[in-house]
């Protein structure tokens, strides 16, 4: 059971000791002012302060603003002489909880005390559920650089500001969506989604519908039932735009309005809508270069990167290969089913040493590699050098005929697609590059189908 402690603040000492006896069974402290409440002392801060408007010296309705910054947390009943309609909405604008109106009746105040201390109960568990969501979804991010912990310190800080947009940048595979996703999951915005949205993935005639969703019958071909777009999937929660960077000059243009007013008008509508999102963005291009071949817009630059935050290939934090490549280690022995305990002294080194131009990802890649062809305990050399593992065939078989019966064309052609990611995966040795141009796709192109078609 919680606990709580409530403060009584009021010159008449008889509604002090009323309150005290009756509420006995939580810890009721009693002030004859504001000043004394808010004086230090022995006292535990309180979780519900009910108010006496008539105070001597500071009036409770002045005293509000200053206690709610001493106890943030705390809930306030206001005690008003008579119903005075001004005082009680200036109280309550203030960010009073309640009121109650003397002469008080005991019986009523234990009503408007008992919902107050329920919503405060609420708040707890609210704020634990936060807390075993958290242990279960925070992304594990790795790393023991000064780099990556003053991005850590960072994110833990942005977290308590969950409107400021974060604007991440850095190369390719450093983990800027995992940021995204630590940011997300730290914030208040956690009770909303995180809408991930590739924006090198999405057509740019897509983008606008895809992004703001659109009315029925906005134009032809449009769902009978209009579409949700994805800003407003995200509402109350995290909106993440991954490759930002690609996105049209006329996209860029909505985007910004957007931002300027937490408003956008869908496709074939009159009327805005209104959503509450962090926008978190990420890219791995240099958008000041863009912004001076005029492919970058400056004021969108500007409201995205209210908060910035650079994360540094792996080959400028050389420390950190050690401990990711033992967090993958186990990662993928307990993936495959394999023990792997350690890694040869000889293998580190090789690892210490390589360029590493798909980052983490890359590094990944080699240890999910290794572990594959290594039989283990400890990971050496020689699996490190093994081929990588032929993709599957299937690719290669005859497709099946169409007969009256019909067939699944788009899981058929899903199935085929997967087949050559993998492929070109294996291929292209750990590098998304390389796997790219094998297919003949544009590097996000490929990226954002690996991630829908094979998870990451
Ligand atoms: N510090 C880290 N600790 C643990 N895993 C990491 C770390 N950094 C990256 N990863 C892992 O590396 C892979 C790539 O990370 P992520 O997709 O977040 O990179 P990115 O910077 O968003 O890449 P891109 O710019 O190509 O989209 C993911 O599997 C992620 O979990």
């Amino acid at each position: 059971m919680i606990s709580f402690c409530i403060y009584v603040v009021d010159d008449e000492e008889f509604i002090r000791d009323a309150v005290e006896l009756n509420l006995g069974r939580y810890a009721v402290f009693g002030f004859a002012s504001a000043e004394a409440a808010m004086a230090p002392g022995p006292t535990p801060p309180p979780d519900l302060v009910l108010l006496d408007v008539g105070l001597p010296g500071l009036s409770g309705v002045e005293a509000l603003a200053p206690m709610r910054r001493l106890w943030p947390r705390a809930l306030f009943i206001m005690i008003t002489a008579y119903e005075d309609v001004d005082t009680v909405v200036t109280a309550m604008k203030g960010g009073a909880y309640d009121y109650v109106v003397k002469p008080l009746h005991m019986d009523s105040l234990k009503n408007n005390i008992e919902n107050a201390l329920e919503t405060l109960r609420l708040r707890k568990e609210v704020s634990l559920l936060h807390q075993r969501y958290l242990e279960e979804n925070l992304p594990l991010f790795i790393g023991r650089s000064r780099a990556i912990q003053a991005v850590m310190d960072f994110v833990g800080k942005i977290a308590a500001s969950p409107d400021a947009p974060v604007l991440i940048c850095g190369p390719t595979g450093t983990g800027k969506e995992l940021i995204a996703g630590a940011i997300h999951y730290k914030s208040p915005n956690f009770r909303g989604r995180l809408v991930t949205v590739n924006c090198a993935a999405i057509p740019a005639e897509l983008i606008e519908s895809e992004l703001f969703g659109y009315e029925p019958g906005a134009f032809s071909g449009a769902r009978a039932g209009g579409k949700r777009g994805l800003i407003e999937e995200a509402d109350g929660g995290t909106l993440f735009l991954d490759e930002v960077g690609d996105l049209s000059l006329e996209a860029q243009a909505k985007l910004l309005r957007f931002l300027d007013g937490g408003e956008f008008i869908k496709v074939g509508s009159a009327r805005p809508t209104k959503v509450r999102a962090r926008v978190v963005s990420a890219t791995n291009r240099d958008l000041a270069a863009m912004i001076d071949q005029g492919q970058f817009r400056r004021d969108l630059y500007y409201r995205l990167a209210v908060t910035r935050v650079d994360v540094p290939s792996l080959m400028e934090r050389p420390e950190d290969i050690e401990p990711i490549a033992r967090h993958f280690l186990v990662a993928m022995a307990d993936k495959y089913g394999k023990r792997f305990l350690s890694i040869s002294p000889e293998a580190m080194a090789y690892l210490r040493g390589r360029p590493w131009e798909g980052n983490v990802r890359e590094l990944k890649a080699v240890i999910e590699r290794a572990v594959i062809a290594g039989d283990g305990p400890e990971l050496t050399m020689e699996s490190l050098r093994a081929e990588p593992p032929a993709a599957p065939a299937a690719a290669g078989q005859a497709l099946p005929p169409l007969t009256p019966a019909g067939l699944d064309l788009p899981a058929l052609l899903e199935g085929l697609e997967r087949d050559y990611l993998q492929q070109a995966e294996a291929l292209g040795g750990g590098s998304d590059v390389r796997a790219a141009e094998l297919l003949g796709l544009n590097y996000h192109t490929f990226r954002y189908r690996k991630k829908k078609l094979l998870g990451d």
